[in-house]
Order: structure tokens, then C-alpha cells, then sequence
């Protein structure tokens, strides 16, 4: 189709900085979505495009047409309702691909088709059977013909960092005089290094017929681990789109990951000199998404975006992180979405950050109460890996922060039912005797069993948080559930252990119930001298 909204100019300044743009074309719906584990169905996908829209990219490469009738659908929806972003479908040289997806893009504001076609010689050779020159009359063609549909077209020259570059140039310049306004370097195996990427896009930005007219653009993969440095290599000899995907989800090893080539491009701005129209602040909330609807988490150790991204647990950090976070960060959690840096107590923890807990807990002790609680909580925290705030106040009044009791599980009964709702109902036993059963519905199991023992114990707790991990493997693996629970303004966390995941969550449960029922609330501080 021909667009009403004529494709920009092919190197827009960034708004306001003066500085180049360089367009982000997200193929987390289309190259990230081929990944084992990833795929996502038309709801899935139009929700993540319509976070992608907002998280500011200009392309989106929403799938691949011809692969499917429900990829065709998911295209078609996210075209008909994502409107400020470029809205792409990937096609072969083929006319079929090529109708597929002007069909699918026909109710886009912004369409673009992506062409692609192999262009090295282990590719020619053993997957096309073409010859070079017929790959260049396939791909001419292929634009040619797509250029009666759209006037935005992309040509990929699959794996071009393993083509001849002296072919690549020619292939570029034949596919640029048909039509085609960006043309993209991938690294399809992920095999190129960072001075090697600067390299191929110098050589071709001076040797290419006609580049001045079209985007140079690049397509990294981390077989290597290498995908960002590429991408920023390629960017950094002159390429002005980088094609890449939220988390680095892609074909085998992954792409080049968005949130981390955005964030080096600003944070070493002085470096690169171009901008992105990205929202940073909405690449933590995106990234979580993506984990929500592909049901694969993010990484804790995943930079800029993962958990522990801004958590500090060393005691040697978090010192520093107190007197300055420029001492250990690089850039601003609320930046990139995160609502602030987390000094994290464990067993690595000082005295520093445990002071600067304590008082946020509503504790001062002295540095000699400051010094019992410190060796108590390296105790404890050598064996829990993470010690929470409830076991802190614990501490800080002299209680035993693993103490059991006094309520025990005797009985539990919860089921599942279809549509969301869990009911569960549980009988407790106090150590003087008493015995308290309840039953409650909730919104799943997990809920239901937390309103139970709630219930039985006389106070309303709210799920806020459920994790469960496995501790071991096999039939009988022990799983660990850690519960978030609000409780009168105050956030409560507890573990529990079994080979039942439900089991588990409600021994979590009863680790908080046990808590609010032995008392560990702000002690006034002058009582503090007496409870150590
Ligand atoms: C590097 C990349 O990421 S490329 C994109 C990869 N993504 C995907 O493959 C996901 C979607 N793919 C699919 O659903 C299927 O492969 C389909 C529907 C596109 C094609 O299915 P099939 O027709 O059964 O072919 P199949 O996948 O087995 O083989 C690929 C065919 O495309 C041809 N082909 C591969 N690339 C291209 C290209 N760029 N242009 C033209 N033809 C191509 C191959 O030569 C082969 O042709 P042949 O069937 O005549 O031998
Ligand atoms: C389709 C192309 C751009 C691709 O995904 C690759 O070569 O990796
Ligand atoms: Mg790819």
C-alpha cells in the first residue's frame, strides 16, 4: 500500500539536542519471538506492541506474515491499532511473502516491509542454490515488486558480515537504485567483532552507490556475546538504526538487547554523540512485561534491566552507595524505571548499611548495640541468603528471628478452580492448646490459603508478592515459595519449604502469621538498650 505519512528523512536529528537520531527498530514481536520459550499469540503480542509503542521505538517489527494465519492476524491487529511508530513485517523475496504482508499492513499509519535474502557464500551455496548474480536479480525484484505496495522498504542482506564485502556493496547499491531506503547489515550467527562491525559499515558508507539516500542499519546476534559491542561499533562507524529486542530475546543466544544499547548510547553520550527516541524510564516496566506474557523472567544479573541491576549487598558498596551512589552506579534506577537503588542485607553487609536500616526500621542503637546485633545478623545471614526487615526488628529487640511457632499447620485442604478462584480451608494449633480452623476463597489457591490462616489467626493480610523456586530436581523437587504480605501498612515477607507448592506458600504464611503473633513491632528506642 502507499502510505499517506511519507517515511521520514533519512537521518532526522533528535529532537531538542541537536544531536543525529538513531531510529530503534524492536524485533522483540518478530526476530525475539522465533526464540524457543518465546513464542507469544496475537493478545500477547498486541499487548507488548502497544508497551513498545510507548516505550517510544520507531520501527516495530511486528512478525512475519506469511509464517502463520495467526502471525498474519497479530500483524494486521497491531497495524490497525499502533499508530505512532512504524509498523513492519518481514518477507522472503518471494511475491507471496511480499502480498502477505501488504495485506496484513494494509490498515497501518506507518508500514514498512523488511526484505531479506542470504547473501553469503555458504548460504548461496548450500541453502539458495543461487549464484550471485541471481541473488542480486531476487532481491532487485523482491523490491521492486514491494515498492508497488509500500514506500518504505528494508533490504536485510542475511548474514552480510560472513559476504564477501566487495558483493555486499554491490548488492546494496543494486537493491538502493530499485527502491529499497534501508539497508541492514546482520550478523545473523553472531560472528563479528566490535572492530570488525566498524570496519564493514566504514567500508560500505564510502563504497555503497546511493547510501546517502538510505538508512544504514544493523542487526546484531550474541552468539559471541558480542551483540551490543557490534551494535555500538556499527553505530559508532556511522549506521543510524539498530534493530534489537527488549531483554536480548531472539533467535539462539539472543539480539542485541534494546534496554542496553539505548542506555550506553545516553550514558556515554559524549562518546557517540546521537540520541534515541526512547522513554527510558519505561524499559524496566517493558522488560517485565515481556517476562509476564513469555513466562520467562528476567535474568537477576541482567544489566540495566534485572533485579539485582541496582541492588547493592557488599558491605564495601553499600558504604560507598551512602555516602554517594556515584561510587557504585552508573546510572539512575528511576531512569530506566526501577523506583530506587536497594541495599540488600546478607551475609556480604556491613555495619554501615545495617545501621542505615535499623533507622529506617525506627532503631538507633548505640555502637555497642550496634555491634551485638551485627554479629547475631551475620549469624543468621549466613544461613538465609537474604535477611528481611521483619528479621531485623527481630534482632533489634532481642527476639530469635527463626524462632517457630506458636501456631503450627495441622491441616490443609486447597483446590483450584477453573476461571481464577482458589478456596482453601486450614485448621492451625496453638503451643497452649487452642486449635483455630477457618476456610476463605481467594483469587487462586495461594490467596485463598493466605485469607485463611489470616482468619485464623485474627488479622487481614493482603498478598502483595508470590514466588516459588525449585531447590532441587526431579519428581519429588523441593519447591521454596517467598509470600509478600501487607499487614496494617507494613510489608511482611516469609518462606516456606515443601515438595507442595501450596504447602510451601502456607508454611510462608504461617512464618508471617507467626511473626505478627509474637510481636516484633517498632520498639520506642529508648527500650532498645534493654531488649539487647
Ligand atoms: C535469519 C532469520 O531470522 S530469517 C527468518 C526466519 N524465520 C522463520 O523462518 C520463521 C517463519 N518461517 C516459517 O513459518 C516457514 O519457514 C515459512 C512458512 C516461511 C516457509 O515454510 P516452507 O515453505 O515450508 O519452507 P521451509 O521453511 O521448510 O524452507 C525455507 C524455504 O524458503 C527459501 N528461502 C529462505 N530464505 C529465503 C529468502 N530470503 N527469499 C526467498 N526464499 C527464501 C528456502 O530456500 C526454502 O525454499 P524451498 O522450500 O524452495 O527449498
Ligand atoms: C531477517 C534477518 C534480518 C535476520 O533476522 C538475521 O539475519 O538475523
Ligand atoms: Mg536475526
Amino acid at each position: 500500500m502507499t502510505n499517506d505519512n511519507p517515511p521520514s528523512d533519512v537521518t532526522p536529528p533528535a529532537a531538542g539536542t541537536g544531536r543525529e537520531r538513531v531510529r530503534i527498530f524492536d524485533t522483540s514481536l518478530r526476530d525475539g519471538e522465533q526464540a524457543p520459550g518465546f513464542s507469544m499469540g496475537r493478545a500477547a503480542k498486541l499487548r507488548l506492541a502497544h508497551a513498545l509503542e510507548e516505550l517510544g521505538v520507531d520501527v516495530l517489527e511486528a512478525g512475519f506474515p506469511s509464517a502463520s494465519d495467526g502471525d498474519f492476524e497479530a500483524v494486521q491487529a497491531i497495524a490497525r491499532e499502533v499508530r505512532r511508530p512504524i509498523v513492519c513485517g518481514l518477507a522472503r523475496c518471494v511475491p507471496g511473502d511480499i502480498d502477505a504482508c501488504a495485506r496484513a499492513l494494509a490498515p497501518a499509519a506507518k508500514a514498512r516491509i523488511h526484505l531479506f535474502l542470504a547473501t553469503s557464500p555458504l548460504h548461496r551455496e548450500f541453502k539458495l542454490g543461487m549464484s550471485r548474480e541471481q541473488v542480486i536479480e531476487n532481491a532487485v525484484a523482491a523490491v521492486r515488486n514491494a515498492c508497488r505496495h509500500f514506500d518504505d522498504v528494508e533490504f536485510s542482506a542475511e548474514d552480510a558480515i560472513r559476504t564477501e564485502p566487495d558483493y555486499l556493496v554491490e548488492v546494496f547499491s543494486a537493491v538502493i537504485a530499485a527502491g529499497a531506503r534501508t539497508v541492514n547489515v546482520p550478523d545473523t550467527v553472531g560472528y563479528t567483532t566490535p572492530a570488525e562491525m566498524y570496519e564493514r559499515v566504514r567500508y560500505l558508507r564510502e563504497h555503497v552507490h546511493g547510501i546517502d539516500q538510505a538508512v544504514l542499519s544493523t542487526h546484531c546476534h550474541d552468539d559471541l556475546g558480542l551483540a551490543v559491542a557490534n551494535s555500538l561499533a556499527a553505530v559508532a562507524a556511522g549506521a543510524r538504526q539498530v534493530e534489537c529486542t527488549i531483554g536480548g530475546i531472539g533467535e539462539r543466544a539472543g539480539n542485541a538487547s534494546l534496554e542496553e544499547i539505548v542506555m550506553a548510547l545516553a550514558t556515554r553520550a559524549e562518546l557517540f554523540g546521537v540520541d534515541t527516541g526512547i522513554d527510558t524510564r519505561k524499559l524496566y516496566p517493558t522488560a517485565r512485561l515481556l517476562g509476564q506474557l513469555t513466562g520467562q523472567p528476567i535474568a537477576r544479573n541482567k544489566a540495566v534491566v534485572g533485579e539485582n541491576a541496582f541492588a547493592h549487598e557488599s558491605g564495601i558498596h553499600q558504604h560507598g552507595m551512602l555516602k554517594h551512589r556515584g561510587t557504585y552506579e552508573i546510572m539512575k534506577p528511576e531512569d530506566v524505571g526501577f523506583s530506587r537503588s536497594q541495599l540488600v542485607l546478607g551475609k556480604h553487609s556491613g555495619r554501615h548499611a545495617l545501621r542505615e536500616r535499623l533507622a529506617a526500621l525506627g532503631y538507633a542503637p548505640d555502637e555497642a548495640q550496634l555491634d551485638a546485633i551485627f554479629t547475631r545478623f551475620k549469624t543468621l545471614a549466613d544461613r538465609k541468603r537474604e535477611v528481611f526487615d521483619s528479621d531485623l526488628e527481630a534482632l533489634a529487640v532481642g527476639r530469635d528471628p527463626e524462632a517457630v511457632g506458636p501456631w503450627h499447620l495441622e491441616h490443609l485442604n486447597a483446590s483450584s478452580h477453573l476461571g481464577g478462584n482458589g478456596s482453601a480451608s486450614v485448621r492451625l494449633v496453638h503451643e497452649d492448646g487452642r486449635r483455630a480452623s477457618e476456610a476463605a476463597i481467594g483469587d487462586g489457591p495461594i490467596d485463598a490459603v493466605l485469607r485463611a490462616i489470616g482468619r485464623a489467626i485474627g488479622h487481614d493480610l493482603e498478598l502483595t508478592d508470590f514466588q516459588i523456586r525449585a531447590l532441587s530436581h526431579g519428581g519429588d523437587a523441593q519447591g521454596q515459595a517467598t509470600l509478600g504480605v501487607r499487614h496494617q501498612d507494613r510489608e511482611l515477607k516469609g518462606r516456606g519449604v515443601s515438595t507442595d507448592i501450596v504447602e510451601a506458600a502456607a508454611l510462608a504464611a504461617l512464618e508471617i502469621a507467626n511473626r505478627i503473633e509474637r510481636g516484633t513491632p517498632a520498639v520506642p528506642l529508648r527500650q532498645l538498650a534493654q531488649a539487647i
